[in-house]
């Protein structure tokens, strides 16, 4: 039992962020049992609760005394008894294993009604990805509007796949046989994820003609191409770049081309979209998407965007950088629990101001092309470091620079950034956008909008800047002297 007392001990301290899964489960089969624990937490805790296991069994609790909550050892064997390949408890006994022992047959038969309601067949399928990914966040599918009108493509996918138009708002559940239309994002469409696999093996996917994006993800191209609204009620063919004075747009770091394709269809695949990606096999992903999603539009670039001499680029007006990040916005990631290490804190800090000077860079470099009007910074990251201190430091740096407001980005989303980074500037805050995967149903994200200023306000904000430079030097200095490190990067 001492194998178990570990892991519940484990199991109870990365779920009260006091320690990392990697530095409590000292060998491998510990950590592979704290995982699959975590992994099937929620199923595990609606047995417990539907069974009423831990009232029943208060005196076997008590005999064992446990060292902590006894819920975290009862959700480790409840995992080996029900989830692990031998669906038993291992060797040794103990009051707390009889008391569950005594309860398999109950125990089971839920785990079946789970089962049956969910509408799947086997055990793994219950883990806490589906759970999550099919209550909370749902599967988002955008209609290629370079493939085929946007209601077209929606009878067409409700056809297919046999579903009805849900009209409730983003906040409740998806049934598995509905589709909604997302409100904020033009072409997206909100289905269960169970039809996942469906749609990846439809000849709708093959061709092109839906493509699988987080609501999120879809945020930067619009706040950038805002101009060209499209959402609401309008046809995309009333709006053409043409009347918007609008020159060439660039994604800088493009694969593996989920923004581009989206960039590519808001410009009703007219005008120019440079497509930027550094990394060859990346680069040959993303060539591929853009190929399959018809855009005809889009010329893909292999080569380091910040190498590109923005002075031989004066027709570019818009520029999309959604920079390599942490990933820790995305939800689903188990790993995101090893964060939280405090042996690793220090690497863990280095890493993420390596990446932050990394944005920053990027961030200047889009800002010396000479008639960059307006510029989306995006990162799939919660972390402040790379959000709100990123976006605060660059605005420091270059005053002819100021953030779009709210009005033109997205205005009708709730979820806005963090004022404290912006030095309590509520405005600020407002202008950028944030996505939480509790409250929002989509991973957890940031998008900010920088805007040229004309020169007599820019030359205000430079007077004006010192006194915030000074206060935030230390932390950019630090950011500056780290190497880079994009190779513990995400690039979703
Ligand atoms: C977060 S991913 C971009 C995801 C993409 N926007 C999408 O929605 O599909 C970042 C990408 O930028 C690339 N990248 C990072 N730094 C770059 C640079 N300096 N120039 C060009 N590409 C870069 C990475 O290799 C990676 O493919």
């Amino acid at each position: 039992m001492e194998f178990y007392r570990q892991a519940s001990e484990a199991v109870e301290r990365v779920l009260n962020k006091q320690t990392s899964v990697k530095s409590y489960a000292h060998s491998k089969r510990l950590l592979a049992l704290v995982l699959e624990t975590l992994k099937y937490q929620d199923v595990i805790k609606q047995l417990v609760g539907v069974t009423g296991l831990l009232d029943k069994e208060k005196k076997a609790i008590k005999i064992a005394k446990p060292q902590g909550d006894p819920i975290y050892l009862v959700m480790v064997l409840l995992h080996d008894l029900l989830f692990s390949k031998r669906q038993a408890i291992e060797a040794g006994s103990g009051p707390i294993k009889d008391a569950i022992l005594r309860h398999k047959t109950r125990l089971r038969g839920e785990l079946t009604k789970l089962r049956v309601k969910a509408g799947v067949t086997t055990n793994s399928d219950l883990g806490r990805k589906a759970e999550s990914e099919g209550e909370l966040i749902p599967r988002y599918l955008r209609i290629n509007t370079n493939k085929i009108a946007f209601i077209d493509g929606v009878t067409k996918l409700a056809q297919l796949l046999g579903l009805r138009e849900d009209k409730t708002s983003n906040e409740q559940p998806l049934a598995s046989d509905a589709y909604r239309v997302v409100e904020h994002i033009p072409s997206l469409i909100a289905v269960h994820v169970r039809l996942s696999q469906r749609i990846t093996s439809s000849d709708m996917y093959n061709s092109g003609e839906v493509i699988l994006q987080d609501l999120a993800s879809c945020m930067p191209p619009v706040v950038l191409l805002n101009e060209l609204k499209t959402y609401g009620k309008r046809l995309a063919s009333e709006l053409d770049s043409q009347s918007h004075n609008m020159g060439t747009v660039i994604d800088a770091t493009a694969a593996p081309g989920n923004k581009t394709t989206l960039l590519s269809s808001l410009m009703h695949n007219k005008g120019k979209l440079l497509a930027y990606e550094h990394m060859p096999k990346r680069f040959a992903t993303l060539e591929k998407m853009v190929s399959v999603a018809g855009c005809a539009n889009t010329q893909n670039v292999l080569g380091d965007f910040t190498h590109c001499d923005p002075f031989a680029h004066a027709d570019v007006t818009h520029i999309l950088l959604d920079p390599s990040c942490t990933g820790s916005g995305i939800v689903n990631r188990l790993d995101y629990l090893t964060e939280q290490d405090n042996d690793d804190r220090e690497a863990h800090d280095d890493r993420l101001s390596a990446l932050a000077a990394f944005q920053e860079t990027i961030i200047g470099h889009a800002m010396k092309f000479p008639n960059v009007r307006r510029i989306v910074y995006s990162t799939c990251s919660v972390h402040e470091e790379e959000n709100e201190c990123v976006v605060m430091n660059s605005l420091i740096q270059h005053p002819d620079f100021r953030l779009a407001s709210r009005d033109s980005c997205l205005p009708e989303w709730p979820t806005r950034g963090h004022s404290e980074p912006f030095g309590g500037d509520v405005g600020l805050a407002q202008s950028v956008i944030r996505c939480s995967p509790g409250t929002d149903r989509t991973n957890g994200f940031f998008v900010a909008c920088f805007e040229r200023v004309d020169t007599a306000e820019g030359a205000r904000v430079a007077a004006a800047a010192p006194a915030k430079k000074r206060k935030n030097k230390n932390k950019n200095n630090k950011k500056k002297s780290k190497t880079k490190s994009q190779n513990q990067s995400s690039d979703v």
